[in-house]
């Protein structure tokens, strides 16, 4: 089972649905528009040097997963099974080494919620000890690649203790937060997966970067299929056959800062672009408009968001994508909603969503739990109190939305 990238005949969103109407009287408009923009300037000022150094801590591991992606494809070539987790393990672990080192590199004293901690590799005997060599090799590897002579030589020990940085309790104060590799099953799959970081303080998300390797630049939708190969759809693979060069086709990196706005930049390091600012869904279609979902249906109930879908008349299948990718696809008007349904009982993570929220927040959209509350990330390393489950969409669509939401779940009671 993997997923393909198929060709949106809409054209994207920022530029789709969110292209300013011209006005007869713009220049009080204008006015706004530019205290806005300088608004949007001194709040992403505030904390530029958080959003440069996590920026480059995203890219780095990055390069990293990409790499250890393309290697567990190969792989699978001459592999039976396409569930090996030892790969994906070591990318883990060692995402969340580099990205722990380049922020101690700033901020010595930094705490950080982090989903992995080094504990197998510890206590796991010979073969922890094994994997545990294979993951500081990789992370000295990428330092080389990203830093140079700069670089330096971590042992064991620096790096076990980098991963267990991501032992903080969260709370108050200022923390990071991050999953290293979100969407695991999709990683391994040869398909979409996000490197996910974010900054808060006092519960305030301030700053969010998102690696998404395998989405797709714009104006494309990500769709459930069977002929992705090596993380290219068809149309790529062709493309690639025929000897173009795809540029900055392929691997988005995701940025946002409180009151700065979101934008979206290549992943590649080699290509140079300028931020390029992304939007939610400016208008409601629901002939045209999509909603996703996570794929696995142990991870949310789709049958209650198909039916909160139907309440709000949206016609077309759910994209089912992996990892906070889903976020990003909202972000950016790929699609209109995201919603995740778990089963009663289950504990949301704040890594699971800290990046992937702002991001849409700051593109304009909004993420409540099922109730309409604002989710709250004070509350340690779960996401404590959550009504049901959580929705995103734009500010604008919300309030149709828990219309819906509750529509469906009186019905479901009945
Ligand atoms: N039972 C259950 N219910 C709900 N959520 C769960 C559950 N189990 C795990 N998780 C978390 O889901 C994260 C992956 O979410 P996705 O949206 O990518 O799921 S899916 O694979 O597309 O179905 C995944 O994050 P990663 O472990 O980083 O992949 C988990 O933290
Ligand atoms: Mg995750
Ligand atoms: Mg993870
Ligand atoms: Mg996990």
């Amino acid at each position: 089972m993997a997923s393909v990238i198929r060709l949106n005949v809409a054209p994207i969103v920022g530029a789709r649905r969110g292209a300013p109407q011209k006005s007869r009287n713009a220049a009080p408009i204008r006015a706004a528009a530019a205290a806005k923009k300088s608004d949007a300037a001194a709040a992403s000022g505030q904390y530029a040097r958080e959003l440069e150094v996590a920026t480059d801590a995203v890219r780095m591991a990055s390069t990293l997963c990409q790499e250890v992606q393309a290697q567990l494809m190969r792989q699978d070539e001459q592999a039976e099974t396409k569930d090996d987790r030892s790969l994906v393990t070591l990318a883990d672990y060692a995402a969340q080494a580099i990205i722990s080192w380049r922020i101690q590199q700033e901020w010595s004293d930094f705490t950080m919620v982090g989903e992995e901690d080094a504990e197998a590799l510890t206590e796991g005997g010979e073969g922890g000890a094994l994997t545990l060599s294979k993951i500081v090799k990789l992370v000295n590897k990428t330092l080389k690649l990203h830093k140079g002579m700069d670089a330096p030589e971590l042992t064991s020990t620096e790096v076990v203790d980098l991963i267990n940085k991501g032992g903080g309790a969260g709370g108050k104060g200022r923390h990071w937060v991050l999953d290293p590799v979100d969407g695991t099953l999709g990683f391994v799959r040869g398909d979409q997966y996000a490197i996910a970081l974010a900054m808060m303080e006092d519960g305030d998300l301030k700053v969010g970067v998102m690696g998404c390797p395998n989405m797709p630049k714009i104006g494309e939708v990500l769709e459930y299929d069977s002929s992705y190969t090596y993380g290219f759809s068809p149309r790529l693979v062709s493309k690639m056959l025929a000897g173009e060069s795809l540029g900055w086709y392929k691997g988005c990196i995701f940025t946002a800062v409180k009151g700065g706005g979101a934008y979206m930049l290549p992943c590649d390091p080699a290509i140079k672009a300028d931020p390029l600012p992304v939007a939610v869904s400016k208008e409601f279609d629901p002939q045209a408009a999509k909603f996703c979902e996570p794929v696995m249906k142990a991870n949310s109930s789709q049958g209650f968001t198909a039916s909160v879908a139907d309440n709000l008349g949206i016609e077309s299948k759910p994209l089912r994508v992996y990892s906070q990718v889903k976020y990003g696809s909202v972000a950016r008007a790929d699609a209109d909603v995201f919603m995740k349904f778990p089963k009663a009982g289950y504990k949301e993570k704040i890594w699971d969503h800290a990046a992937g929220v702002i991001i849409v927040e700051e593109a304009g959209g909004k993420v409540t739990d099922a109730g309409g509350a604002p989710l709250d990330w004070a509350g340690g390393r779960y996401l404590e109190s959550l009504d049901r489950g959580i929705v995103a969409t734009s500010t604008a669509l919300h309030q149709r939305l828990m219309d819906a939401v509750s529509k469906s779940w009186s019905s479901s009671q009945l």
